[in-house]
């Protein structure tokens, strides 16, 4: 069935489903397009403040109505209200703040991986940081929230879509002994646009929550590069144990980076430090090293910063050519330069946050 019949037999499926004050969802302002992806269908619900209990049973049926209409797709239905968080005045008032925190089904601790701008190799880091921490003997997972430009699957070689469960929940792919789910897996490279804000964080949450991680450690979160829907939506459901930030040597990533930490500060999420990537350039044939941008930039950095420097990662070819065909140094050549490098970054990381292994 093409797509937009399908987002059609979903619309007239929602004929059935009533909302509060009368009528049927299908005709009500507040429902958004329905999106078709391969393995997906997601709408979401306005509602106005205060009224996201009321529409709980609506979104509930709505939920089933489409799963039948859309049998085998992951259905995503969000309830969105534009409300103010409840700080100061609008708490001091009793209004209803964010929902707590609850801890994610599976997992002990997260650690999330974050930038300043893209394409500074954060998901390289993401992933080998994981593989780092497993050598380390934690049982780890990786989750790509990275909707602009979800590279995991790429990364771990993984393809496909991860199986539903009868009950709705996902199975994880497995790799190089890694629990692994991306956003990326959940829709059409051309719909990130369109997966903007809410549908974006309520698709968070499900991968966050509906994924059957079997008991991990520790999960890797590789975060979209900058601030946005994503990360508070992930600072503000759970509690993140701490996030690395990753910038290259030049100047304008670590501004891009600062902006990002001091995003954190103001949601106070720890800052476990940062890592330097493409910081030095190892030549193949001599193995001699060359600080192509000058050294010592993101240690300065992080000095000013106030937060610890976790380490720095050659530029080497190998970790491309590895990387793009979904072997990460640190287990295609575990013994090299880079994997030391980022097995040097998680040793820090774990002498820093002992609580991390707990
Ligand atoms: N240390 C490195 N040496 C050589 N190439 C690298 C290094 N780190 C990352 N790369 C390469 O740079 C490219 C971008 O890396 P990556 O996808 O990890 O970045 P990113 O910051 O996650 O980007 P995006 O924001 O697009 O997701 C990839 O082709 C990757 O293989």
């Amino acid at each position: 069935m093409a797509d937009t019949e399908l987002a059609a037999s979903i619309k007239s499926a929602l004929d059935a489903v009533e909302i509060p004050g009368g009528g049927a969802l299908s005709g009500y302002a507040g429902l958004s397009e329905i999106i078709i992806t391969t393995h997906a269908v997601a709408f979401a619900i306005a509602v106005a403040p205060g009224m996201e209990a009321a529409f709980g049973p609506a979104r509930e049926a709505a939920q089933q109505a489409a799963q039948a209409a859309a049998p085998g797709r992951k259905i995503m239905v969000s309830l969105t209200s534009d409300k103010a968080p409840a700080t100061g005045q609008a708490a001091a008032q009793g209004r209803p703040g964010p929902a707590p925190k609850t801890p994610v089904p599976g997992v002990k601790r997260i650690i999330a991986v974050g930038s300043g701008k893209g394409g500074v190799g954060k998901s390289t880091t993401a992933v080998n940081i994981a593989l780092a921490l497993q050598a380390e003997g934690l049982r780890v997972g990786v989750l790509d929230a990275d909707l602009y430009g979800p590279s995991i699957p790429k990364l771990l070689g993984i393809e496909g879509k991860p199986a539903v469960r009868e009950d709705g929940i996902f199975s994880p792919h497995t790799a190089f002994g890694l629990k692994a789910m991306s956003i990326g897996s959940m829709l059409n490279p051309d719909q990130a646009v369109v997966w903007r804000g809410p549908m974006a964080t309520s698709a968070l949450r499900q991968l966050l929550r509906e994924t059957d991680w079997g008991g991990l450690d520790i999960l890797v979160v590789d975060l979209p590069p900058g601030t946005g829907d994503i990360h508070i939506s992930l600072f503000q459901q759970a509690e993140v144990d701490g996030v690395v930030i990753v910038s290259t040597p030049q100047e304008l990533a670590l501004i891009d980076a600062k902006k990002a930490i001091d995003m954190l500060r103001r949601l106070n999420v720890p800052l476990l430090g940062l890592v330097e990537n493409m910081s030095y350039f190892i030549a193949p044939d001599t193995g001699t090293r060359y600080d192509i941008f000058g050294s010592g930039g993101a240690e300065a950095a992080a000095a000013s910063l106030d937060m610890p420097f976790l380490g720095a990662v050659p530029l080497v070819m190998s970790i491309r050519e590895n990387s793009d065909s979904g072997q990460p140094p640190v287990v295609s050549d575990p013994t090299g330069p880079e994997a030391e490098a980022f097995r040097a970054i998680v040793r820090n990381i774990l002498a820093a946050t002992p609580a991390l292994r707990a």
